[in-house]
């Protein structure tokens, strides 16, 4: 069964809420009457229910009883409340999709009803451009055409895979908090040429596209990043001076310890 005529409800429409949202209609796999929202702030549901065209309500039991397919959207430090309230209006018949950092799936499994099926993801904020990279992990009474529906939606906004559940938190800290790590790196390129003299905007241009194409090339030439790294180097050239001042920096100590710190953030809210 594909989503296209299931009913697909958000409980919170906050940022990443309201990315996927965007990115699903984007993709046409929903149609927006077939989508519905929840969210505590209302100026912000009505600008959604103009801007896409979905249902949109501030009762989470109106969005929840309405769908087939239920996204939980709010932050994990809010989540054992949500799923107090919304234990009522969940049964077996119902897929719950959270996209909360660090929370167990054991933790939706013990909260709701006996035998609710749900599915853990974890997307990151590119969806909103249909670039989202998602990591998914069945729960234990998800059925496989659960995880297909999960890999639909979220291959819909973007490149997704199946993850053991052990890998969430890691998920979380690679390509769930990415996004935070590289648009500094965009900025401050950019902030470079506009020290030579280059306007900003051109400067910025330059940088995203530069990283976009950077990206492009690991994905589709699967070439190892140190080789990728070795064709742009000329010997004595410019790069390698660049390169040398990142390495004295340190650059890769850097990157590793922030993704390993997210990483181990996510395990701590999934403990709270
Ligand atoms: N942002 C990101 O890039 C990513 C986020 N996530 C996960 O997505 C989830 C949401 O994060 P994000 O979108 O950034 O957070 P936001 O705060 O932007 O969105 C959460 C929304 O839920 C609303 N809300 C609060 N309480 C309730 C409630 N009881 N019922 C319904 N809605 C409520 C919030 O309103 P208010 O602000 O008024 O409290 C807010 O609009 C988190 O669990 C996060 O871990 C996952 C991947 C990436
Ligand atoms: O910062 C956070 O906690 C969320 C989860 C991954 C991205 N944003």
């Amino acid at each position: 069964m594909t989503v296209q005529n299931r009913k697909i409800g958000f409980i919170g429409a906050g940022k990443m809420g309201s990315a996927l949202m965007q990115g699903i209609i984007k993709a046409g796999i929903v149609k927006p009457e077939n989508l519905g929202a929840s969210d505590v702030y209302e100026p912000f549901l009505n600008e959604l229910n103009s801007q896409l065209g979905i249902n949109v309500s501030t009762d989470n039991a109106v969005i929840a009883q309405a769908s087939d397919i239920l996204v939980l959207a709010v932050k994990p430090q809010i989540l054992g409340s949500v799923l107090e309230d919304l234990k009522p209006y969940i049964n077996a018949d119902k897929l719950i999709i959270s996209i909360a950092a660090g929370v167990p799936l054991a933790t939706y499994e013990n909260a709701l009803p006996e035998g609710t099926r749900v599915v853990r993801v974890m997307p990151n904020i590119a969806a909103t451009v249909s670039e989202a990279a998602s990591g998914i992990s069945p729960g234990k009474n998800a059925t496989s055409e659960d995880l297909k529906t999960a890999l639909e939606i979220f291959s819909a906004v973007g490149t997704a895979v199946q993850v053991p559940e052990s890998l969430m938190d890691a998920v979380t800290g690679l390509s769930g908090s990415g996004p935070a790590f590289i648009f500094p790196v965009i900025e401050a390129m950019a902030d470079g040429a506009v020290l030579e003299g280059m306007d900003r905007k051109s400067a910025l241009t330059l940088a995203a596209q530069t990283v976009l194409g950077a990206a492009k090339m690991a994905l589709e030439t699967g070439l190892h990043p140190g080789e990728l790294k070795d064709m742009v180097t000329s010997p004595a050239g410019t790069t390698i001076q660049g390169v040398r001042i990142l390495e004295e920096a340190g650059i890769r100590a850097a990157f590793m310890n922030a993704v390993i710190k997210a990483s181990e953030r996510s395990k701590e809210l999934g403990k709270k």
